[in-house]
C-alpha cells in the first residue's frame, strides 16, 4: 500500500478536509496518528486510509478505516459472525422494512434525547454494549471507550472477557458500567466475578445467554489462515485463550472450568444467580416472547433482545423484529433493550418506537476506537445522537417519551 509523510501543503489539505468534516473534535494529530500505527512508521499514513477518514458522514464510514487499521485477523474478529454472516447483514437491512410515520406541526425547537432507565437519569438512550479484548483494536481499549463514555455521558457494558478491569473501566469513565457475565461451568468464578463487580460499584449484572461454547465463525477461520500470527487478545477459540490476560478473571482459579458459556445453563442456573445479584440482574440474548416471558417470571430486571450481532447463530431473524413480541410479552413489567445492526440515528428511533427503553451499538463504536481511539468512539456517539435528534424532529417527536409505536409501520 503506498503511503506518504505529509508535508506543509498535505497537512493543509488534510486540515481542509477535516474542516468539511461534520464532526468535530477529531484533530489532525489523531488522525495521523491513528493510521500511523497501521503502518508502525511514526507519521505515516496511506492515500487510501486518508481518504476514508476524510470522507466520514456516518458511522459506517468508520468501517473501512477500522479495516484499513487492524491486522485481518482482528478485523474478521470484529467484522463476520456464524455461517455465511447473513444475520450479521440482516441485523441491519431488516430496519429498511420498518418505515416512519411522521407527525407534522409539532414545535420541536427543544428535541431532549433524555430518558431514564432503572430510576437513572441517562442523556441519551443510545448505550455502548459488551465488545470483548478491546485492546486487539487499540492499545488504550476498553479505557478508551470507558473515557469517551464518560465525555458523551453515555452507558457502557464492560465484558467479562474485556482487557481492562471493571475498577479502571468505573474510573475511567467516572461513574459505574455495567457488568456483563460470562458464567464459565464453575460456579465459584460466577460468584467472584458478580462479588467484585458489585464492589466495584457496577449497579448491574448483565449475564449473556446467547453465545454458547462452540460457535461456527468460517470467515474468521479463513482469515486466521492467512494473518497467522499468534493473537494473545481475541480471535482464539477455545477456553485458555479466551480467558487469557483477562483482568476480570485474574487470581481466579480456572483450573475446574473448561467452557466460557456452558451449554448446560439453564434457567435453574438463572435462579441461582438471582439470589447472589444484589442489583439489577439482566439478561442478554432473548428473542422470543416465551423467552422473555420466563425472563420476567425468574425475576430478570430487564431484557436485552439481542443475537449477539450474529456472531453465534445464523438464525436469519433479525434482533429487530424480535423486538415487537418480546415487548408485547414484557407488558412494561422490566425495560427491554435492544442491539444489532443499529448503524443510524433512524434505527434508533425506530427501536424505541417498537417499544425498546435504551438501544445498545456494537460494531460502530469499535471502528471508531480502532481508527482514533477515544475521538473516534466519541464521533460515533455523536453522529447517531446528532441522527437522532434529526430524526425526532422530523416525526414530529421533542422527546424520547413522545416516540410511539404509532411512529413505525411494518412495510
Ligand atoms: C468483537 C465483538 C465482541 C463482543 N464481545 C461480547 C462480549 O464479550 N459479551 C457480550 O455479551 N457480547 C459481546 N458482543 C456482542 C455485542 O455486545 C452486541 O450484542 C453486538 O455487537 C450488537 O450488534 P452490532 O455489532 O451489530 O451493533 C461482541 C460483539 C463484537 C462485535
Ligand atoms: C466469545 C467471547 C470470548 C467474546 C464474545 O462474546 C464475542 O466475541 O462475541
Amino acid at each position: 500500500m503506498k503511503t506518504f509523510r505529509p508535508e506543509r501543503t498535505q497537512r493543509r489539505r488534510i486540515l481542509r478536509a477535516f474542516a468539511a468534516l461534520p464532526i468535530a473534535g477529531l484533530p489532525l494529530t489523531t488522525l495521523l496518528g491513528a493510521l500511523a500505527r497501521a503502518h508502525a512508521e511514526p507519521a505515516a499514513v496511506s492515500d487510501a486510509a486518508l481518504t476514508a477518514a476524510a470522507q466520514i458522514l456516518n458511522v459506517m464510514d468508520f468501517e473501512p478505516l477500522a479495516k484499513a487499521t487492524l491486522p485481518p485477523a482482528h478485523f474478521a474478529y470484529l467484522a463476520t459472525g456464524a455461517d455465511d454472516d447473513q444475520t450479521v447483514r440482516l441485523n441491519h437491512e431488516a430496519f429498511s422494512h420498518y418505515q416512519i410515520r411522521s407527525r407534522r406541526l409539532i414545535d420541536v425547537s427543544h428535541a431532549d434525547l433524555s430518558t431514564q432507565v432503572f430510576g437513572q437519569p441517562w442523556t441519551c438512550p443510545i448505550y455502548l454494549s459488551a465488545v470483548g479484548s478491546m485492546r486487539a483494536f487499540h492499545p488504550d481499549g476498553e479505557l478508551a471507550v470507558a473515557r469517551a463514555a464518560g465525555a458523551k455521558s453515555a452507558l457502557m457494558m464492560l465484558s467479562t472477557v474485556a482487557t481492562t478491569s471493571i475498577e479502571d473501566a468505573i474510573a475511567a469513565r467516572g461513574t459505574p458500567v455495567w457488568q456483563q457475565l460470562y458464567t464459565t461451568d464453575d460456579w465459584s468464578i460466577t460468584q467472584a466475578i458478580v462479588r467484585r463487580a458489585e464492589r466495584a460499584g457496577s449497579s448491574a449484572i448483565v449475564l449473556t445467554v446467547d453465545n454458547l461454547t462452540g460457535r461456527n465463525n468460517e470467515t474468521l477461520e479463513r482469515a486466521k489462515r492467512v494473518d497467522t500470527r499468534d493473537c494473545a487478545q481475541c480471535h482464539v477459540s477455545d477456553f485458555a485463550g479466551y480467558t487469557r490476560r483477562k483482568p476480570m478473571l485474574a487470581g481466579l482459579d480456572l483450573s475446574h472450568a473448561t467452557e466460557l458459556s456452558p451449554l448446560n445453563m439453564s434457567w435453574d442456573f438463572f435462579a441461582r444467580l438471582r439470589g447472589v445479584v444484589s442489583g439489577k440482574l439482566i439478561i442478554k440474548g432473548i428473542v422470543t416472547a416465551e423467552d422473555a416471558a420466563l425472563a420476567v417470571r425468574h425475576g430478570a430486571d430487564g431484557i436485552v433482545v439481542s443475537n449477539h450481532g450474529g456472531r453465534d447463530e445464523e438464525t436469519l431473524r433479525p434482533s429487530i423484529d424480535c423486538l415487537p413480541e418480546v415487548v408485547a410479552a414484557v407488558k412494561r413489567r422490566v425495560p427491554v433493550f435492544v442491539d444489532g445492526g443499529i448503524r443510524r440515528g433512524t434505527d434508533v428511533f425506530k427501536a424505541l418506537a417498537l417499544g425498546a427503553t435504551g438501544v445498545g451499538i456494537g460494531r460502530p463504536y469499535v471502528w471508531g476506537l480502532a481508527a482514533f481511539g477515544q475521538s473516534g468512539v466519541e464521533a460515533v456517539i455523536d453522529l447517531l445522537t446528532r441522527e437522532l435528534r434529526q430524526i425526532m424532529r422530523q416525526a414530529g417527536t421533542p422527546t424520547i417519551a413522545a416516540i410511539t409505536p404509532e411512529h413505525v409501520i411494518h412495510g
